[in-house]
């Protein structure tokens, strides 16, 4: 089984206006709310890509009924941890002539409340995949990620870690299955600024050296990077598309990475391609990739 554990799920409030003028009433051409926070996102593209996943995480107050109500409507199965103080946050995604994103505070969360998301951990068992990504919220331990995989270490469960930072570094003496930074988290642990798949592929090994078993280098536009456990170097370009929202682009290509590692009897080749192109997929509409899309971007690949 999958399984995803999201901190601090949100509802993302998509918006798009012409212009933002600040000071100003702003009227809105376009909003949309979708259900968000990066666990939650793998389990629904997963879900479009036909795996079944079980979404873990947070949830709290009215915002959290909502949000649990729109990830059930997609189809995933879940098991939140209701939150008695404070709400589930509304992350505001603003589109106009630039991107600007804010994102909420989140609930409290109480040590009972995280003993609770640790009881539902420990019943993983050996082959199961436990995706791990996005903030921690400022009630809850800093060590949260290590706190899960140090618990975990030894049992056989493959994790995947998408975090920035202090969260990704430290856990990596736990040998993460795949971690996913963006060229600019890889370059930041560095203070290199990483532009090229050329100049990435050294900076990805030097982190896999520190611990991660498989690593995947997005570069949003730029395609992507991956340096295998074997040693394996694989680089591509992105498909070609028009970018309609590419909030959850990093997630959707973890789902497809794991999609296709799966569907192809543990394809790494395979998985970094599906990878790119649900990733692009997402990116390309305003909604999650679907497995059409990620077919199609696979042929376009291909050519
Ligand atoms: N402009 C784009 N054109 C084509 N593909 C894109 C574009 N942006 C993202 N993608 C696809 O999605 C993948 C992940 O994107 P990105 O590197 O932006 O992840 P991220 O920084 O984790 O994103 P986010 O935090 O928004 O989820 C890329 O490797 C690429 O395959
Ligand atoms: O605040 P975090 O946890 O770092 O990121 C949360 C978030 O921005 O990430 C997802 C996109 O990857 C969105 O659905 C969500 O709003």
């Amino acid at each position: 089984m999958i399984y995803t554990v999201t901190f601090n799920p949100a509802l993302d409030y998509v918006i798009r206006l012409d212009k933002l003028v600040p000071g100003t009433i702003n009227r809105l051409t376009y909003e949309n709310v979708m259900p968000g926070g990066k666990g939650i996102n793998v389990s629904i593209v997963l879900k479009n890509l036909d795996h079944d996943s079980c979404a873990l995480g947070f949830i709290a107050n009215f915002t959290g009924d909502a949000l649990a109500s729109l990830v059930s409507a997609h189809g995933c199965k879940t098991d939140f941890i209701r939150s008695q103080q404070g709400m589930t946050r509304i992350n505001v995604k603003l589109k106009a002539e630039e991107e600007t994103e804010l994102n909420g505070i989140g609930p409290q969360i109480s040590p009972d409340e995280i003993e609770q998301l640790f009881a539902k951990l420990d019943r993983l068992v050996a082959d199961d995949m436990l995706v791990i990504s996005g903030s921690v919220p400022k009630t809850l331990p800093s060590d949260m990620y290590e706190q899960i995989m140090s618990r975990l270490a030894g049992r056989g469960i493959r994790i995947v870690v998408d975090a920035e930072l202090d969260l990704l570094l430290n856990v990596l003496q736990y040998h993460p299955f795949l971690i996913k930074p963006n060229n600019h988290e890889l370059g930041a642990i560095f203070d290199v600024e990483l532009k090229t798949r050329e100049e990435v592929i050294p900076y990805a090994k030097k982190l896999q050296a520190r611990g991660a078993r498989n690593i995947l280098v997005s570069m949003a536009g730029e395609g992507a990077v991956f340096v295998s456990e074997n040693g394996e170097v694989y680089t591509s370009v992105a498909p070609k598309g028009t970018v309609v929202n590419s909030v959850g682009a990093g997630d959707s290509m973890v789902a497809g990475f794991i999609a296709g590692w799966i569907e192809s009897g543990r394809d790494m080749q395979h998985a970094f391609k599906m990878g790119i192109c649900t990733g692009s997929a997402s990116a390309f509409s305003a909604d999650f990739a679907t497995r059409n899309e990620v077919q199609a971007l696979l042929a376009s690949l291909a050519e």
